[in-house]
């Protein structure tokens, strides 16, 4: 078995926000010629530079590098890197502003409508609704018109046309959030709404006001600069970089010096700008952290340092051997799952049981490189199916055997179901995703699977929606699902778990009576030994992530030789026999109190 670098989740190192946008090249680029563009604005009074106002006709549109002046001169003769680094001050100034205040008045509309949605939601968000309708820098223009020209009216005219995009963002968020447990909570509590809104929801918001700042400052930037290039924005003698394009607009061809120095300053100070607030973006939301939002890719990533020889072709349905599976988590590969090796014989069943994270679901997926990539990543061992290696197989082969070999029931089917689709449908479709059969054909074979799994009048219910059925049903559907191709082998991870027990004990009864008609290998995923006693041949115990005993389910319920497998033995509940089931529990847990 391969070393694979194992960090203990406590022991995981947890980057910093800080490390994280550090990490991101672009950020920090973005970051750095950010810092650069601020620390040299603010020092403008203090660095050896001409007046940016004193004119100087004799030396007007002087050439880049002329003596004294690097950038040349301007139409005045004034100095255009003084007249630079102050309008970058003002544009820095008025953008960021203009930002606080959007974001300040927008969150508050959002937070408002969103909690306290009725009526005032409705009338604030048509007040939004109607500054959205008009094209955003007319409506800038006709604020400007109105409030008269001047830099301070055109940072309240950016405000109030961005007004509308924070409210809308924050609204949302504050929508999803008002019914949640941790918010009725807090109502519970006797807090006000106002302590609710500020205490609960507003935190959570948070990161998302952030965001959307820092994703929209650079914006309001070039609109700033859009309103003083029309004459709108900076009146002389203040210039920002907007005012400065506007003014050498005249010698654009005899002197273009004067327009590219500004447009080129206002390019950088907003690509550095953007690049930052997404690497900001990319840090505060953990989705995007995590790579959650990536598409996964289509079979897990396969990074095995051996590949294993193929076995005998009169090999059990299915062998696993040495499986091991761990998550990337950028600096190293935590192993989710180590070492897993059984085999499952045609028509036999294997219970895999073990508590919550123990490594049973991602064994489950990773025999079909199912477990999502990034950031999961098989690191050893073999799943052989009738002798041959499935994970080196090519992608489309191994996407072949999904639903056709090898077939899967899920734990609730509500949600791997598609809610807008009838189920006869999604069992049509999975038929077909196989066996090119026709429409009709396959609704007739999903009918009879229906059927087979014991939906009364199939027919009718096959035009029902998921939400249409009951637990129980639904579980029924997923399983004719699994049994649409005729697979050998059916994994069933927790099938169970979300049904009440005589609906419970149907599906067992129904997957045993497939089982036995059918010849199909199945391994049953649980944490219960009550469903492995009842339904199982042989059964692997996994602990952490390990194998730590497997055998015949009737000997090991006998003779449990690991103290984990005598503990889920003995947490299964006998009718009638509470007092004895804590006397025999009690030792096994001698730091609870009795
Ligand atoms: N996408 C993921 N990223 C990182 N770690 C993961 C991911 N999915 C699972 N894990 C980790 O893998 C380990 C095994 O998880 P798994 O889902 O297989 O447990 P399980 O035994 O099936 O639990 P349950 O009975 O609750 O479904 C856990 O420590 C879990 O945190």
């Amino acid at each position: 078995m391969t070393d694979i670098p194992v960090t203990p989740p406590a022991a995981r190192k947890r980057r910093s926000n800080w490390q994280l946008l550090m990490a991101n090249r672009l950020a920090a680029a973005g970051l750095f010629l950010f810092g650069f563009i601020v620390v040299v604005a603010l020092l403008a009074p203090i660095l050896p530079m001409p007046n940016p106002d004193i004119t100087d006709q004799p030396n007007r549109l002087l050439p880049p590098l002329s003596a004294g002046h690097l950038f040349g001169t301007d139409h005045l003769g004034r100095d255009i890197l003084s007249r630079l680094i102050w309008g970058t001050q003002v544009s820095l100034l008025v953008g960021i502003s203009a930002t606080a205040l959007a974001a300040l008045f927008g969150s508050l509309i959002g937070l408002v409508a969103g909690y306290t949605r009725g009526a005032t939601d409705s009338v604030l968000m048509r007040f939004v609704d109607m500054l959205m309708a008009f094209p955003y820098i007319l409506l800038a223009i006709a604020i400007v018109a109105a409030l008269g020209p001047g830099l301070l009216n055109a940072l309240y005219a950016i405000a109030i046309v961005n007004i509308p995009f924070f409210a809308r963002n924050i609204r949302g968020v504050t929508v999803s959030i008002r019914n949640r447990e941790f918010v009725d909570a807090a109502r519970l509590s006797g807090k006000s709404h106002a302590a609710i809104l500020f205490t609960e929801v507003l935190p959570n918001v948070l990161p998302v006001i952030v965001i959307t700042m820092s994703t929209t400052v650079g914006w309001m930037i070039l609109e700033t600069a859009g309103l003083s290039f029309l004459g709108l924005g900076a009146q002389p003698p203040t210039s920002d970089l907007g005012s400065m394009l506007g003014q050498a607009r005249a010698q654009l061809f005899t002197a273009p010096h004067a327009s590219i120095v500004p447009g080129i300053m206002i390019f950088i100070l907003v690509m550095s700008i953007n690049l930052l607030g997404d690497g900001i973006r990319d840090v505060l939301d953990p989705r995007l952290r995590s790579g959650a939002l990536d598409r996964p890719m289509p079979v897990t990533r396969i990074d095995r340092k051996t590949v294993p020889a193929p076995t005998l072709s009169d090999a059990p349905a299915l062998v696993v051997e040495n499986l091991s599976t761990g998550f990337d988590t950028g600096d190293t590969i935590t192993p989710a799952i180590r070492d897993i090796s059984f085999r499952l014989g045609k028509g036999e069943c294997l219970g895999l049981i073990g508590e919550s994270g123990s490594g049973k679901s991602v064994t489950a997926l990773s025999l079909m490189g199912l477990v999502a990539s990034p950031p999961g990543v098989i690191t050893d061992g073999a799943v052989y199916i009738e002798g041959r290696d499935v994970l080196s197989l090519r992608e489309q082969q191994l996407i072949g055997l999904r639903g056709a070999r090898v077939a899967y029931v899920f734990q609730d089917p509500l949600t791997t179901l598609h809610p807008l689709f009838v189920v006869g449908d999604q069992i049509a479709e999975a038929i077909l995703a196989h066996n090119p059969v026709g429409r009709q054909a396959a609704h007739a074979r999903a009918v009879a699977l229906m059927e087979t799994v014991g939906i009364r009048d199939a027919a009718s219910r096959a035009s029902a929606y998921p939400h249409e059925l009951s637990g129980g049903q639904r579980q029924r559907i997923g399983i004719a699902m699994a049994l649409a191709n005729d697979p050998d082998i059916i994994i069933a991870d927790e099938p169970t778990t979300a049904l009440d027990v005589t609906v419970q004990a149907r599906i067992l009864e129904l997957l045993q009576q497939l089982r036995r008609e059918r010849g199909l290998a199945l391994l049953l995923i649980t944490h219960d030994f009550g469903v492995v006693a009842q339904v199982c041949d042989r059964v692997a115990v996994m602990k952490n992530g390990e194998i730590v005993e497997q055998g015949d389910t009737q000997a090991i319920l006998r003779d449990p030789q690991h103290d984990y497998t005598r503990r889920l033995i003995a947490c299964v509940p006998e009718l009638g026999e509470g007092h004895g089931f804590l006397d025999r529990v009690r030792p096994l847990f001698p730091e609870a109190r009795p």
